[in-house]
């Protein structure tokens, strides 16, 4: 899809409250994304760069930025992280191959911008067969070691957005 500045995304800089979606290419960033601005399934092409949404529940309003994950582009997401009040991370349940490159990703959250961020992690394709449960991924990922930030977990489904808007109201309380 490309990068795709969508409407009125200058609330950026005054209103909304900023999030980064950030994981492992092909976990289903932008997947999570479009479920929650639009509701609908959008079959998106690898992202180059990101795409950013405005999402308003409750009169709060979002900024969403889902950040392309392929390994050449992880490098830049410290470009992003200014001004982040939360970070979603989105780990593909059926990727066990590469849960401890997951785990490498971590250090992202000992930037300095990140520091008071809070954390939720997506364990993303619950509907696939023999995909990583909800508690095996928080053990690979050794969420419990987290101490300075606040984290949740949820399991979902982007494909009908199952799990995912309960965990708004998280990240607003
Ligand atoms: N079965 C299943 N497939 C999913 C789910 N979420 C996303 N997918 C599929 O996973 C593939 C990758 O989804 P994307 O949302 O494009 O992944 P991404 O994380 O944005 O990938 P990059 O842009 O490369 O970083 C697509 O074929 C999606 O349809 C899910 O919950 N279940
Ligand atoms: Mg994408």
């Amino acid at each position: 899809m490309g990068i795709l500045f969508t409407r009125k995304w200058r609330l950026f800089d005054h209103q909304g409250h900023k999030v980064i979606i950030l994981g492992l290419d092909n976990a289903g960033k932008t997947t999570v994304l479009y479920q929650f601005s639009m509701n609908e399934v959008v079959h998106a092409s690898p992202t180059i760069g990101s795409n950013v949404e405005e999402i308003v529940i409750n009169h709060t309003c979002f900024l969403m930025w889902d950040i392309g994950g392929q390994e050449s582009l992880r490098s830049s997401w410290n470009t992003y992280y200014t001004n982040t009040e939360f970070v979603i991370v989105v780990v593909d349940g059926t990727d066990r191959e590469r849960i401890s490159v997951t785990r490498e990703l971590y250090t992202m959250l000992a930037h300095e911008d990140l520091r008071k961020t809070g954390l939720l992690i997506f364990a993303s394709k619950q509907d696939v067969k023999e995909c990583m449960t909800v508690a095996e991924i928080s053990q690979f990922l050794k969420l419990t070691s987290i101490k300075d930030h606040q984290w949740h977990i949820q399991a979902c489904y982007a494909l009908t957005g199952e799990g995912l808007c309960q965990r708004l109201q998280w990240m607003m309380s």
